[in-house]
């Protein structure tokens, strides 16, 4: 397997992306829309923020979600032991966000969702008929005004020696929703799961945007579309000492968006949910 990167303006970049999703479930754009001095800017702020202890104030509320989650009550992804090595802070524009952090990341958070809307114009465009005609509205349609689709700043501190034996930044998960939308991170780490069952370092040039599959859109398209494993492996040698920080949006549709015979969106996420344990 190969995940080649595509210039967003090339002629047939539509095309060879969405050929990238059916066969990897990831695909990685340059030279794309999302102003990288907004990334960057962003990922100033927030490894400020949280390097501060004002991150304390934002503790998330468990019924909403939005705020900060601790490293201490980190996810532990679906079929692991050990916590993932990481904080991170969950954006909903009608949640709590500080209000220097505010502007910019909600300015983002629109731009994100417009570049979603015409990337999933592009995966319809390019679905076999059969699996077009399994849609029960547009691609783009279904996430339109939802209030469910996430912004999660991530947070991944350095090694400070004494994690838990086997932890590791993100354990090997698939995301549950439609499709994520991730700009390069400011370190490494991030690895997808071949069909051979080896982990593939994902090429993340700074500057690129990095989109996959959920297992929404996985549901939706009869599995055309995979919903690949993936996960942040820990920093060697002097990168020990080093933060990541990394800015996945969540599509999420409407909850009654229809996916399949099976489930709505909101059937499919509550569904999911309590297997975590979140809910
Ligand atoms: O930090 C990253 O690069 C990926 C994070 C991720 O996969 C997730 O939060 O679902
Ligand atoms: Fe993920």
């Amino acid at each position: 397997m190969k995940l080649e990167t595509i210039d967003y303006r090339a002629s047939d970049s539509a095309e060879r992306f969405v050929a990238s999703l059916h066969e990897t479930g990831f695909g990685v754009l340059s030279n794309h829309p999302i102003q990288q001095e907004l990334v960057e800017k962003i990922y100033q702020q927030w490894y400020a923020f949280f390097n501060s202890e004002e991150k304390q104030q934002y503790l998330f509320k468990p019924e909403t979600q939005d705020g900060f989650f601790p490293e201490s009550i980190s996810e532990t992804a679906k079929g692991h032991k050990v916590k993932d090595i990481k904080e991170y802070y969950h954006v909903y524009p009608w949640g709590r966000i500080p209000d220097s952090l505010r502007d910019d990341i909600i300015q983002y958070y629109q731009h994100a969702n417009k570049f979603a809307s015409e990337l999933l114009g592009w995966i319809e465009q390019y679905s076999p008929a059969d699996v077009a005609a399994k849609y029960s509205i547009k691609l783009s349609d279904m996430i339109k005004d939802s209030q469910k689709t996430l912004l999660r700043v991530l947070h991944y501190p350095p090694m400070s020696g004494d994690e838990e034996l086997g932890a590791i930044r993100a354990a090997a998960h698939e995301d549950i929703n439609l499709i994520t939308v991730l700009p390069a991170a400011n370190e490494p780490g991030l690895q997808v799961k071949t069909k051979q069952g080896e982990w593939m370092d994902v090429p993340s040039d700074f500057g690129n945007i990095i989109i996959n599959i959920g297992d929404m859109l996985q549901e939706a398209s009869g599995g055309y579309f995979p919903s690949t494993s993936h996960r942040v492996i820990n920093p060697e040698g002097t990168d020990k000492t080093k933060s990541r920080i990394s800015l996945p949006l969540f599509l999420h549709p409407n909850p009654e968006v229809v996916l399949s015979d099976r489930y709505t969106a909101d059937s499919y996420l509550m569904e999911r949910l309590r297997e975590l344990g979140v809910i």
